[in-house]
């Protein structure tokens, strides 16, 4: 075993026990868990409060290393309160034994189905989807025999109840099940760890080393010495075990309805050396910024960015518009990302702290600034007035994405219409609201034309892969029509557009 300390972790799994590297999808808390895998198995838990480097010492990565195999979770809190009670991974008693559950995203239908949990008799202890979740894997399914769980019924079981939106992590005994909702909404993906020697070429080959990963986003892989293999497809069911994985299952879609991968994963959410269907986020970003340009030119001097994740925007618009990119802000580099902090409080304390200016830059020059999304406007506003203040002779904000306008009920923190700054009465003239000179967004349409691009010929490999998956027991080229959509449109843009994927049923 060999962990890596201190870094960060989501969704990350290792049958050798190396935690990820990803802080970037969730700030609020830390959970790992780690099994013997054994039967009865025991499991090795550490949660707390806080960012990864800061709450896991040796002294918890040690007591964690008694176990084989085991699941992590940092969290960005969308149901249920910020605190330890609802920090995963969940681990309950089973009739099976022990499960621990991680869970990215957010279950559609949560307040229905609590009552319907309740109503079973089932005690829920914390407000948390993901702990709702955690029980009605632990239900038994009527398939099940006396002989042991069957999964695939309790997994199933878990998502025709619920079709979305999570990626999730099951921890039983000597397996880790890995489960994508059928809308394909969370990312998910597997990578294979191998031993060091293989991967530098040199010296002997420990086969202890080598093992499978699986995470939310695959940047995470390089850096614990694995490397990418595929993502999960919508709706797939996914055991590991150390000695590899299989695909047990692939759960459809009802009414042939396209899948619905979230496009907020491409403008904001995922780190840019992530791939996602293909395509490289940070390429996409980059095409996001070219497209921005094309819809709106602007007469200035320097194009820059609102760092971090509107850098390749704003590279896109500088080249597509033939204008210097330069540094205007400088972020400091201790504060993390703002708009997945809990509350209003704690983003607005977090702006103050992050940027400053780099007046030499831009001191008497027009200026294109690109930000990869306004939501709220915490951030965009005072940046505004740092430059004027700074000597910026004119700020003209270019937004890589159209404005939003619409909450989000399936695992980003977009609570209320009210809070979004489209919808207020100031909206009508935000240029002049924010004290810039200009404020225009990309559309809808072209922002899914970015993040389209490459998509198709994906697909296409896809539909390959699927088949082999599948070993020929179903056609794989119709199978992939419905897991991953026959046409580009296979992206949930619903905060945007307010077309949800499905019903809501709240
Ligand atoms: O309009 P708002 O409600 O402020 O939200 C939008 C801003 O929040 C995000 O940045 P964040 O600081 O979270 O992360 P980053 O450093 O990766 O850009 C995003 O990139 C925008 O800059
Ligand atoms: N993405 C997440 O980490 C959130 C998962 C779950 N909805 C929670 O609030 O805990
Ligand atoms: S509503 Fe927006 S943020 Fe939520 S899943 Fe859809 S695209 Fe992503
Ligand atoms: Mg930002």
């Amino acid at each position: 075993m060999d962990w890596q300390d201190g870094l960060g972790l989501n969704l990350d799994l290792a049958e050798n026990c190396h935690p990820g590297v990803l802080q970037t999808g969730g700030q609020e808390s830390v959970g790992m868990v780690t099994s013997n895998g054994k039967s009865p198995s025991q499991f090795f838990v550490h949660k707390a409060m806080g960012l990864v480097s800061h709450v896991v010492h040796e002294e918890h990565l040690a007591a964690l290393r008694k176990g084989n195999l085991g699941i992590g979770h940092t969290r960005y809190a969308t149901s249920g309160h910020s605190d330890l009670l609802n920090c995963q991974p969940f681990v309950v008693e089973t009739i099976v034994g022990c499960i621990a559950v991680a869970h990215n995203g957010e279950l559609v239908n949560a307040a229905k189905l609590r009552q319907k949990v309740l109503r079973h008799g089932v005690g829920l202890s914390t407000s948390s989807d993901s702990e709702l979740i955690t029980q009605l894997l632990a239900l038994t399914p009527p398939e099940e025999e006396a002989d042991g769980p069957n999964w695939v019924a309790r997994i199933r079981n878990l998502m025709v109840k619920s079709l979305a939106a999570y990626s999730l992590l099951i921890l039983h005994q000597d397996t880790i099940y890995a489960v994508r909702d059928p809308f394909g909404n969370r990312p998910l993906c597997i990578g294979k760890l191998h031993a060091t020697a293989s991967l530098h070429g040199q010296g002997v080959v420990d086969v202890k080393t080598e093992g499978w990963v699986v995470s939310s986003e695959s940047c995470s892989f390089q850096s614990i010495g694995a490397r990418f293999e595929r993502e999960l497809f919508p709706g797939e069911i996914v055991q590991i075990t150390s000695t590899g994985y299989i695909s047990l299952d692939v759960v459809p879609r009802p009414n042939d309805a396209p899948p619905a991968f979230c496009i907020f994963e491409y403008v904001y959410f995922a780190r840019p050396d992530t791939i996602f269907e293909g395509q490289m986020v940070y390429t996409v970003r980059k095409r996001c910024g070219r497209q921005l340009a094309l819809e709106w030119p602007v007469e200035a001097d320097v194009v820059s960015t609102v760092p971090e994740s509107a850098t390749p925007a704003a590279l896109g618009y500088a080249h597509q518009a033939g204008l210097p990119y330069v540094e205007v802000l400088c972020k400091n580099r201790y504060v993390g990302r703002t708009f997945i902090q809990p509350d209003k409080r704690h983003r607005q304390l977090s702006v103050a702290k992050k940027f400053g200016v780099l007046r030499d830059n831009f001191a008497g020059k027009r200026i294109v600034l690109v930000d990869d999304s306004i939501v709220r406007g915490t951030t965009i506003s005072p940046i505004i007035r740092l430059l004027r203040e700074a000597g910026a002779q004119e700020v003209h904000i270019r937004v890589a994405s159209p404005p939003v306008r619409f909450p989000c009920y399936m695992g980003i923190n977009i609570p209320t219409r009210e809070e979004l700054i489209a919808n207020s009465p100031e909206f009508e003239d935000i240029a002049t609201f924010l004290g810039a000179d200009s404020v225009q967004y990309l559309s809808v349409q072209g922002l899914v034309q970015a993040v389209s691009n490459d998509v198709g010929c994906h697909n296409r490999d896809l539909g390959k892969k699927m088949s082999t998956v599948m070993n020929g027991a179903r056609d794989g080229e119709s199978m992939c029509r419905q897991t991953i959509g026959g046409s580009s449109s296979g992206h949930c843009t619903a905060c945007l557009t307010g077309c949800y994927p499905l019903p809501l049923e709240w």
